[in-house]
């Protein structure tokens, strides 16, 4: 296996690195990539609270770092470098993003959040392509993220200060170095390491493929044909990189509308015809195919091949059509797929779960998603199917949410009841610790459905009581969401309807997911239910995917569509809550991100009515 052809693709441009980190340096130059070092002016102080992801944050400053370096060195020279590449590293853990410490004291703060728990590492990169053509400067972005997982060893006080005072904190991300004596703090790492060290070579790597060696027309044509997308990985492009099948001069270049060689001296650039054309649109072609990739991981999970194979194994693929009754060469195709989209792992003995298939898309357990997924192929995927009639005709005039739905038969509800119980379990914990609710002794979800919000509320907090208010056909199946028998003392289900019967006494009223699902003036019928209830200085907490204007909300915008084809609900922004809130009488409104999806608003009900 030959690496170079990859990262050579790079090897005849300018290729500027727009950063100080010594770490980024050497693994780009150990990978053998050939670059000058610029380090970038671009002050890191974008508002965090503005993105809708940690990932969008760094991603979002990786750009920016690699943008100003390029317009510097193209102010200076007029002409920029083809290349510029960008990086930033993030640590996160409950909602909050840790970046370099200011000083002893915030490694300490750092370091004792991180103790003895999981965070994740982000690492946002941006590949700058740049144009100078007429003195102007073109660029075209190329840009993406990589996490990993990292959990601490439970650390004593005096170890963290020992290693604060090596003073090797000070410049990395969540205040530790896993590639030195920080690699001592470190229990387990789950992904790519060199992320956390700063830069994630190997999907660097998948990226350069893509923009400059695009699949083969006659795998294009295949793919029309079988409907699988073909998945490059960077091996199979240097494999093949020597001759005619490769990602040689022979093949479509990086300019994805013409077709044409990537200039340079491999491209068409000696006649003046092509300098620097723009990247190919991996991204879009991603997008165009995205729905293969999502039909296959649900025909995967309904045919419980995750949990074939969590039970049993690594197995064959005539082993799993066996076990799922399906035939071999169809298995071993969906199979396949699944490796490309990283949910399985192909071994010498056969197909095997990741590790992010055995947690969420096998039926059991706690992470399980597999009743979101089925929720999605079965319900979704049929409604989205008349997205045009609903975008021409305005959001459908159906009643509420799929739980309160009438005319739903039990199994339906059922399902939807499955599918909201996985993503609540998945998000519980960072709703619940968004914010310090410890003032609060007791808490009634409203629309709670099987409870799992309120379980992890009086988990978090001990002194408090909570109650789940659901509609009684919701509550009648509650009690097989929890095998396992008695419900915690300080949870109830009171079975009633929010919009006609008196709503339980509670000192904390939150309504997750449930606000968008309602046209305006149901939500003001409601919160004013809710406001009339609540005392002086009690609260109400809103978790909802929020809409911002100002950010790419790629996670919500998947959501708003959801309301235009379900529902008469839709999504709302971030100001459109607080104003809400404001206007029923709610004040001090605060927000927080749960997660990279969900957005968590507080506000404390005043002594004066609304
Ligand atoms: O385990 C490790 N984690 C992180 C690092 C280093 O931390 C910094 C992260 O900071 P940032 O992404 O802002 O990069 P800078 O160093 O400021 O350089 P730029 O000029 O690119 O902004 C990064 O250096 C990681 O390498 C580590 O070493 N180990």
């Amino acid at each position: 296996m030959v690496l170079s052809p990859v990262i050579g693709k790079l090897l005849h441009k300018r290729v500027v690195l727009a950063s100080a980190s010594p770490r980024r340096r050497e693994i780009l130059s150990q990978a053998g990539l050939r670059f000058e070092v610029v380090p970038s002016r671009f002050k890191e102080k974008l508002d965090k609270a503005a993105f809708p992801t940690p990932y969008a944050y760094a991603i979002e400053t990786a750009k920016q770092k690699a943008l100003e370096v390029a317009s510097r060195m193209h102010q200076k020279d007029l002409r920029a470098p083809d290349v510029v590449i960008g990086a930033d590293t993030i640590v996160t853990i409950g909602g909050l993003i840790l970046e370099k410490p200011a000083d002893k004291q915030d490694a300490y703060r750092m370091l004792s959040r991180l103790n003895g728990k999981e965070h994740s590492v982000f690492t946002g990169v941006a590949i700058i392509h740049c144009c100078s053509e007429d003195g102007q400067l073109d660029t075209d972005v190329c840009e993406f993220h990589e996490e990993t997982t990292v959990k601490f060893s439970e650390l004593s006080e005096d170890l963290l200060w020992e290693y604060i005072d090596s003073g090797e904190p000070m410049d990395k991300a969540g205040g530790y170095g896993i590639q030195a004596l920080g690699g001592m703090l470190v229990e387990c790492v789950h992904g790519d390491f060199l992320n956390v060290v700063g830069f994630p070579l190997n999907h660097f790597c998948k990226k350069l493929v893509e923009l400059y060696c695009p699949p083969r027309r006659e795998d294009v044509q295949r793919v029309k044909h079988e409907s699988i997308p073909p998945v490059d990985t960077f091996e199979i492009a240097s494999d093949t990189a020597q001759g005619d099948e490769g990602c040689g001069p022979s093949r479509a270049g990086v300019d994805g509308h013409t077709g044409q060689a990537p200039a340079g001296p491999q491209g068409p650039d000696t006649n003046g015809l092509v300098e620097n054309p723009p990247p190919f649109p991996s991204d879009l072609l991603d997008l165009i195919d995205g729905f293969k990739a999502s039909k296959a991981l649900f025909t995967a999970c309904k045919l419980k091949v995750f949990d074939v194979l969590k039970e049993e194994g690594p197995l064959k693929a005539v082993d799993v059509a066996r076990k799922i009754n399906a035939s071999v060469c169809g298995t071993g195709r969906l199979l396949d797929v699944c490796v490309a989209l990283g949910l399985l792992e192909k071994t010498d003995t056969g197909y095997r779960n990741t590790r992010l298939a055995s947690r969420h898309l096998a039926s059991e357990g706690v992470c399980s998603l597999h009743g979101f997924v089925a929720y999605n192929d079965e319900h979704a995927w049929t409604v989205f199917t008349d997205l045009e009639s609903a975008v021409r005709q305005g959001p459908r005039a159906a009643a509420g949410s799929p739980a309160e739905d009438p005319s739903q038969s039990r199994d339906r509800r059922l399902r939807f009841m499955r599918a909201m119980h996985g993503l609540a379990q998945l998000t519980a914990r960072q709703v619940a610790t968004a914010f310090d609710l410890s003032r609060f002794t007791s808490a009634c979800d409203l629309g709670g459905c099987t409870g799992a919000l309120a379980r992890e509320l009086a988990r978090e907090y001990p002194r408090l009581k909570v109650t789940v208010f659901d509609l009684p056909e919701v509550i009648e199946h509650v009690s097989s969401f929890h095998p396992e028998g008695r419900q915690p003392e300080r949870l109830r289900f009171v079975p009633g309807d929010f919009f006609k019967d008196d709503l339980p006494d509670a000192q904390l009223y939150v309504l997750s997911r449930i606000l968008h699902d309602w046209a305006d003036d149901r939500v003001h019928e409601l919160l004013s239910r809710v406001s009339r209830s609540c005392k002086p200085g009690g609260g109400l907490l809103v978790v909802e995917t929020a809409l911002d204007e100002r950010r790419a909300a790629r996670a919500s915008l998947p959501a708003a569509l959801n309301a235009l084809v379900r529902t008469q609900g839709r999504e709302r922004s971030l100001a459109e809550y607080r104003s809400l809130l404001g206007q029923h009488g709610f004040r001090e409104v605060q927000v927080a991100q749960a997660g990279d999806r969900l957005d968590v608003v507080l506000g404390t009900r005043a002594s004066s009515a609304p």
